[in-house]
């Protein structure tokens, strides 16, 4: 996965899931930090579709406990031939997390994989040129800077669009989201301003944040919105 283009992912914990997931993803997210033995699912994994891997640090909003071995799991994960971009959070890679992530992208670039640097926020929305700042910084550590916010009004999504719009017509390659009710149909429309990439779960039961289409439905929404745009 390079992200060239809009890629829409099936966010989820369960690998077994890809089958189900085919006729609507251009890949799965594996959220490591949910799933039950995510490495020996890796190592079983015969699917179809390319693997972005995440292990979501406690402090990110993850289930993670910030330690080493978060890490040497991922590196361990990038490994693996199906396994073709990571996710790793801003904080990480810039000092303020416990342990560097760095060491993560260099194994994912000397295996091919694209990095995904993402930060998030899941109280509020940032203005629009706070997030663009934010996503200056996360494209800077890797391929794409991914930003998820909390969208509490209108406003908030229009701020999210904006700084989107700036980037990618900069020539940056992001990927961003609001998430929340109230930044829900951000997920079908930023797509249109420029978003690289779209998370949603096959069963809507299994969502991976607030506010998630479940798969299909975010797939019929971008098809529709791009067709018209
Ligand atoms: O960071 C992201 C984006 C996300 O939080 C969302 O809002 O869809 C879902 C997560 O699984 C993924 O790692």
């Amino acid at each position: 996965m390079d992200f060239s283009s809009f890629t829409l992912l099936a966010a989820g914990s369960d690998l077994g899931i890809e089958p189900a997931a085919r006729g609507d993803a251009d890949g799965v997210e594996l959220r490591m930090d949910l799933a039950d033995a995510p490495l020996s699912q890796l190592d079983a994994y015969d699917g179809d579709l390319p693997v972005l891997v995440t292990n979501r640090a406690e402090w990110e909003g993850g289930e993670a406990a910030d330690t080493a071995e978060r890490l040497d799991a991922l590196e361990r994960a990038v490994e693996h031939d199906a396994v073709t971009a990571v996710d790793l959070e801003l904080a990480a890679l810039s000092g303020a997390g416990d342990h560097d992530a760095g060491r993560v992208a260099d194994r994912a670039r000397d295996n091919g994989a694209s990095v995904v640097v993402s930060t998030h926020d899941f109280e509020a929305t940032p203005d629009r040129d706070a997030i663009a700042d934010r996503l200056e910084d996360a494209c800077a550590y890797g391929d794409v800077g991914k930003m998820a916010s909390t969208a509490r009004s209108p406003d908030d999504v229009l701020a999210m669009l904006g700084a989107t719009r700036e980037l990618s017509a900069a020539g940056e390659r992001v990927a961003t989201m609001c998430m929340g009710e109230a930044g829900r149909h951000s997920r079908a429309v930023a797509p249109l301003y420029g978003s690289r990439i779209g998370y949603a779960p096959v069963d809507p039961a299994e969502a991976t944040a607030p506010g998630q289409y479940d798969l299909a439905t975010l797939r019929s929404l971008v098809e529709r919105l791009s067709s018209e745009s």
